[in-house]
C-alpha cells in the first residue's frame, strides 16, 4: 500500500509514527510532501526512513492514498496542485478540520474521499478518531482505512454531518483536558504546594483518572470518590454552583460551530 502525505506538519507526523510503528505501512510505502519546508522534509526522511515527493510528484500516480493534513485556507491551493497527478482509484484521506467531502470533490471530482477527525494523542497510539467516507469509497477501501486509522488509536466511524461534533469533542478535547490540568496546577499552588509537587500530583491524577475511565461508568466513579459532607462534595458543589456542565456544553457547541463556520469559509 503506498501513501502520499501532502502536508507535512504536526498529525501527519503522528499518523506516520504510528503506521511505522504499528507496521501497518514500511517506511519506503510513505511519501511526504508540503508547501515549501523542505527542511522540514528531510527532517521526516532522516527520523522515519519515508520518502519525499519528487519535482515531477510521480508518487501521486502510485499512491492507494493521498492524506490531506493542511490548513483549512491552504486545501484548495493543495488540491489544485496534485489533481492532475492522481490516479482514480486513490482514496483521499482528509484530517482537516470542517472542509467537507463535497468541498475535496470540487477540486477533485468523484474520487473516493474519507473525512476522519484524529486527535494529538495519536503520537502515542491513542488517538479518539471519527472517520465517515463517501459511497465512492469501497468496501476494501473502507478496510484499509479503518486499518490506517487504528494503528493511531480507537476508530469510531460516523455520519459525515456529526464530524463537527467528533472535532468538538475528540479532535480538540486533549486541549480542553490540557486547560484543566493547567488549572488545578495553579490552584493546587495557591493552596500551599510546590510547582514541583503541584505538576507530579495533578499529572498522576489525571493519568489514574484516565485509566480508571476505561473500565467503568463514569458517575459511578465520581460517587465512589465523593463521601457524603466531605472534601470531594465541597469541591463538586463550587463547580454545580459555577455551572460546569453548562460551561462544557458551551464550550463544545462552540467549537462545533467553529468546525461548521470552517466549512463554510472554504467550501
Ligand atoms: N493539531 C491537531 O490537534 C489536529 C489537527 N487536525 C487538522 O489537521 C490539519 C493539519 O494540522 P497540523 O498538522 O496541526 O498543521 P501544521 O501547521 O503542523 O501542518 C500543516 C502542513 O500543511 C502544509 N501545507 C500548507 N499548504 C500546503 C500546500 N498548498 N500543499 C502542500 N502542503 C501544504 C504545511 O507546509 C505543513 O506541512 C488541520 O487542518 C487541522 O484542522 C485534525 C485533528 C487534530
Ligand atoms: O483547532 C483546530 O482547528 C484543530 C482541529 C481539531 C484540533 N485542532
Amino acid at each position: 500500500m503506498n501513501i502520499v502525505c501532502v502536508g507535512a506538519g504536526s498529525m501527519a507526523e503522528s499518523m506516520v509514527h504510528g503506521w511505522i510503528q504499528k507496521k501497518i505501512l514500511k517506511p519506503e510505502e510513505i511519501a511526504v510532501t508540503n508547501k515549501s519546508d523542505k527542511e522540514r522534509l528531510e527532517f521526516l526522511k532522516d527520523e522515519y526512513g519515508v520518502k519525499i515527493v519528487q519535482e515531477e510528484k510521480n508518487e501521486l500516480k502510485n499512491a492507494d492514498f493521498i492524506l490531506l493534513a493542511m490548513k483549512p485556507k491552504d486545501v484548495e491551493a493543495a488540491l489544485t496542485s496534485i489533481k492532475d497527478k492522481l490516479s482514480g482509484d486513490a482514496v483521499i484521506l482528509s484530517v482537516v478540520a470542517g472542509v467537507s467531502i463535497q468541498t475535496i470533490q470540487k477540486y477533485v471530482g468523484n474520487l473516493p474521499v474519507a473525512r476522519a477527525m484524529p486527535n494529538t494523542s495519536a503520537k502515542i497510539g491513542k488517538s479518539a478518531t471519527g472517520v465517515a467516507w463517501s459511497r465512492y469509497v469501497s468496501t476494501n477501501q473502507q478496510h484499509d482505512l479503518r486499518n490506517l486509522l487504528s494503528s493511531i488509536g480507537g476508530v469510531t466511524v460516523v455520519e459525515e454531518s456529526q464530524l463537527d461534533a467528533v472535532t468538538a469533542v475528540a479532535g480538540s478535547g486533549p486541549a480542553y483536558i490540557y486547560y484543566f490540568a493547567e488549572a488545578m496546577t495553579e490552584a493546587a499552588i495557591q493552596n500551599g504546594l510546590s510547582p514541583g509537587d503541584a505538576k507530579k500530583l495533578v499529572r498522576q491524577t489525571f493519568s489514574g483518572a484516565a485509566d480508571m475511565l476505561q473500565h467503568e461508568d463514569f458517575a459511578e466513579l465520581r460517587k465512589k470518590v465523593t463521601s457524603p459532607n466531605g472534601t470531594t462534595a465541597a469541591g463538586i458543589a463550587a463547580l454545580e454552583k459555577n455551572d460546569f456542565k453548562g460551561i462544557v456544553s458551551q464550550c463544545v457547541e462552540q467549537a462545533a460551530a467553529r468546525s461548521q463556520a470552517l466549512g463554510r469559509e472554504f467550501e
